[in-house]
């Protein structure tokens, strides 16, 4: 297999639904499988979520008792920076929409520190240590390993806190950064890199939604156009993975997404 070939991320797996409510199912039974393989392997699952719509779209997960919540290690792809109770808090949205309704020991979930939410530095430092807790010291594991990785996508392309034309899109250093000037609001926020979202061995996006609809044909078909979500690419044998509702894909040209399940 040529060096190039070595490295090229296998083709995305694209589902599309007819419904939220269908999605929100077989995400579900997505999540189950890919914490059951994780458990077997490591006995552990390390999962990342993203704030917006996502946390409700886990309602599937509400009770089922296949999921091993205390294997679990949770942490947020991006979060805002307010306190843990605020309703701009992605924790906060989390714990609502999943923690608060199943049985995952209070632990095994990584907030940031809110004692730091006036020195951005210092907050997106302190969750990269959490971070390297997780997974090792920072020189053997130069980037972690998630099991799976929960992605949103913005209308404008964006994901994570990533967005378009910002400087943060070259971060390919530091595991976790910091932003003050998000044009979603709140302005300032932590969100993983790059190096983070495409080492994981799953990425999972979530786009729901007829806002959706000019976007997702952008990023599933124009790399070139350089969109945060298009720049998601797990490292081989990475694998990425896209639930979408049909409001969302009536544009996209299914044919040429080669997907399975
Ligand atoms: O903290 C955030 O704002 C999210 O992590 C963000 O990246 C979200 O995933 C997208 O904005 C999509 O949001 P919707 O799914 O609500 O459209």
């Amino acid at each position: 297999m040529s060096a190039a070939a070595h490295h090229s991320p296998n083709p995305p797996i694209l589902n599309s639904f007819a419904s939220k409510d269908e999605l929100a199912i077989h995400l579900a039974e997505f999540v189950v499988k890919a914490q059951k393989e994780s458990i077997d392997k490591k006995g552990r699952f390390t999962i990342a979520i993203s704030g917006g719509s996502l946390p409700n779209m886990l309602k599937g997960l509400i009770p089922n008792p296949a999921v091993k919540w205390d294997k679990w290690q949770v942490f947020y792809v991006d979060e805002r920076a307010v306190p843990l109770d605020h309703p701009d808090s992605n924790h906060h949205a989390c714990t609502t929409a999943l923690f608060s309704k199943v049985p995952i020991p209070k632990e095994n979930i990584h907030p940031l520190d809110p004692t730091l939410l006036d020195d951005l530095e210092e907050l997106s430092d302190s969750y990269e240590k959490e971070l390297i807790k997780e997974f090792a010291q920072r020189d053997s594991a130069r980037f972690p390993v998630f099991d799976l990785i929960l992605l949103g996508m913005g209308p404008d392309g964006h994901t994570a806190s990533l967005f378009p034309g910002h400087e943060l899109l070259a971060e390919d250093d530091r595991w976790v950064a910091y932003l003050q000037d998000s044009p979603k609001p709140p302005p300032k926020r932590i969100t993983f890199t790059f190096p983070v979202i495409n080492h994981a061995a799953r990425v999972a996006f979530v786009a729901a939604g007829a806002e959706k609809i000019d976007v997702l044909p952008d990023v599933l078909d124009k790399p070139e156009l350089g969109l945060p979500a298009a720049r998601v690419r797990p490292t081989f044998p990475g694998q990425l993975y896209w639930f979408v509702d049909d409001a969302a894909s009536a544009k996209v040209n299914l044919a040429r997404t080669p997907f399975r399940l």
